[in-house]
């Protein structure tokens, strides 16, 4: 259902601003076409080329050089999600490790994963009753720091008010509430901003 809600915020996005990165086949293209005219280089080449294989999902490719290959072999892969499209189309890939799994699965593994020490800042806009079960093992894995911020959104609509009561009246936290609307609408709604005090 997400998928197809955000399909056309990508097709609004690839219509109306400046694309940050180029479709893999004119970057082939513009190789093969350099390699033949200009200067020879070792890729697979237009050629021999990648058709002997179909909708590859795991690969592994040994020997990169100028990433022609990996282009053209990522090209075959599955469509990636869209939200990894959109943080493309924003040239911010390179600043973003999307996660696509549970939260309480991979906060114990940040450290080992991504060698995150610990985090400045924890937006909270997911699965509401995980707020408070992933805040509490934000804590169990020293994964906060003396200042770090938790931001938590619909705090209350839909709401989270066990969150809410562990926050607010948790001696580890310096909470505060920015009172708005639910996106888009006129139904109360607002951020919770609680610092953690260690
Ligand atoms: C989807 C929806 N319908 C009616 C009222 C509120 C919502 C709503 C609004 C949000 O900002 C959400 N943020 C993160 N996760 C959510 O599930 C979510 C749901
Ligand atoms: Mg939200």
């Amino acid at each position: 259902w997400h998928e197809i809600i955000m399909e056309p915020i990508l097709d609004t996005l690839t219509q109306s601003t400046r694309p940050q990165r180029r479709p893999s086949q004119r970057v082939i293209q513009a190789i093969d076409q350099f390699c033949r005219q200009k200067e020879w280089a070792m890729n697979v080449g237009d050629e021999k080329g990648m058709h002997h294989v179909v909708n590859p999902a795991t690969v592994l490719e040994l020997g990169t050089y100028c990433g022609y290959s990996t282009v053209r072999i990522a090209s075959l892969l599955p469509p990636t999600p869209i939200a990894r499209q959109i943080i493309a189309w924003a040239g911010l890939q390179d600043k973003v490790q999307l996660v696509e799994e549970a939260s309480g699965d991979w906060i114990p593994k940040m450290r080992t994963e991504f060698g995150v020490e610990t985090f400045d800042l924890v937006f909270l806009d997911h699965w509401k009753d995980r707020y408070l079960p992933d805040t509490k093992l934000l804590e169990d894995c020293g994964l906060l720091r003396k200042g770090s911020v938790l931001l938590a959104d619909n705090v209350i609509f839909p709401g989270t008010p066990e969150y809410l009561e562990y926050v607010r009246s948790s001696p580890q936290y310096e909470s505060q509430y920015f009172q708005s609307h639910l996106e888009y609408t006129k139904v109360e709604d607002g951020l919770e901003k609680s610092v953690y005090l260690d």
